[in-house]
């Protein structure tokens, strides 16, 4: 891998994802109601905003003047797709390596880096009475909302602060980092995966929840009811993550039933997602 000066490339990413978070957050003035549509929003919208390094044009959020971060970004992710896949045993005769071979181009590969910043936002308020002994009833914020990752698998880096969930039948299972193991990855299963191996392998629906901040409860004197029980702010803990979603190449046939290759699979599932979607990189 070639050599990245990782400030430049953490800035690019940190930039486009917490401004457009935070965009998404400043415009609503009744969070609570409003997040969890918000942000499944917004965080969708954040998983199609790079695609094989390149940011979509629609993505307001610029990066920095010097075209470096970007460049960087696209080395990073060529080289992780190739890390990711080429040394692997595979089970299944079709999904072998060669199916992500990038000698013929990084354009006809939609795998994909992304990092992740999820800014403090307020959370709620909270009564004094309904505090005391009483945390669980906090309903979760949602900052990603339900949903399967797009392509094979996704090697998913979340840090100290947690809130990644899993779906398992009916229950949201929380997915801990181990304590002991700082770098430790989650391998999440996509919907190409589950497609190529024709149901064998499900995908994992997923969400990120906000956390409350360790000294989250920040008395504010200016919000009395009454007279009475004097309110408390409640802000959700920052946090980010890397997400290295991996694709096959785009005219692999993913559907055998139907014939379908990996890109029409995913331009069916962005446009599922977006009114106008547009493929970021044609
Ligand atoms: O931030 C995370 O931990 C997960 C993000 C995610 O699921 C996604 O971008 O698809
Ligand atoms: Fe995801």
């Amino acid at each position: 891998m070639e050599a990245v000066d990782s400030n430049e490339f953490a800035l690019c990413g940190d930039l486009n994802s917490s401004r457009e978070q935070q965009r998404a957050c400043s415009n609503r003035p009744s969070l609570r109601a409003n997040l969890s549509q918000m942000s499944e929003g917004s965080c969708t919208f954040l998983q199609e905003s790079a695609r094989s390094g390149s940011m979509c044009e629609e993505n307001e959020a610029p990066c920095p003047s010097s075209p470096r971060p970007r460049e960087q970004h696209a080395t990073v992710t060529r080289s992780l797709g190739s890390v990711s896949t080429n040394d692997g045993e595979c089970a299944c005769d079709d999904i072998d390596s060669s199916r992500y071979n990038q000698s013929r181009g990084p354009a006809e590969l939609a795998t994909t880096l992304r990092l992740l910043h999820y800014p403090s936002i307020p959370l709620g308020t909270v009564f004094n009475h309904e505090r005391e002994g009483n945390d669980a009833a906090i309903e979760p914020v949602v900052l990603a909302g339900a949903h399967s990752d797009y392509g094979t698998f996704t090697l998913l880096y979340q840090d100290h602060v947690g809130g990644l969930e899993l779906q398992i039948g009916e229950r949201w299972v929380c997915i801990e980092r181990e304590p002991t193991d700082p770098f430790g990855l989650l391998l999440n299963i996509g919907d190409v995966l589950w497609l190529w191996t024709r149901g064998r392998i499900s995908s994992t629906v997923h969400r990120v929840v906000a956390r409350a901040r360790n000294d989250a409860l920040e008395r504010d004197d200016s919000l009395h009811l009454d007279g009475c029980c004097p309110d408390r702010r409640v802000f959700s803990e920052e946090r980010f993550s890397v997400a290295l979603f991996v694709h096959p190449l785009d005219d692999t046939v993913v559907d055998v039933v139907n014939g379908r290759r990996a890109v029409d699979v995913l331009n069916e599932r962005l446009g599922r997602t977006y009114r106008n979607p547009g493929p970021c990189n044609g």
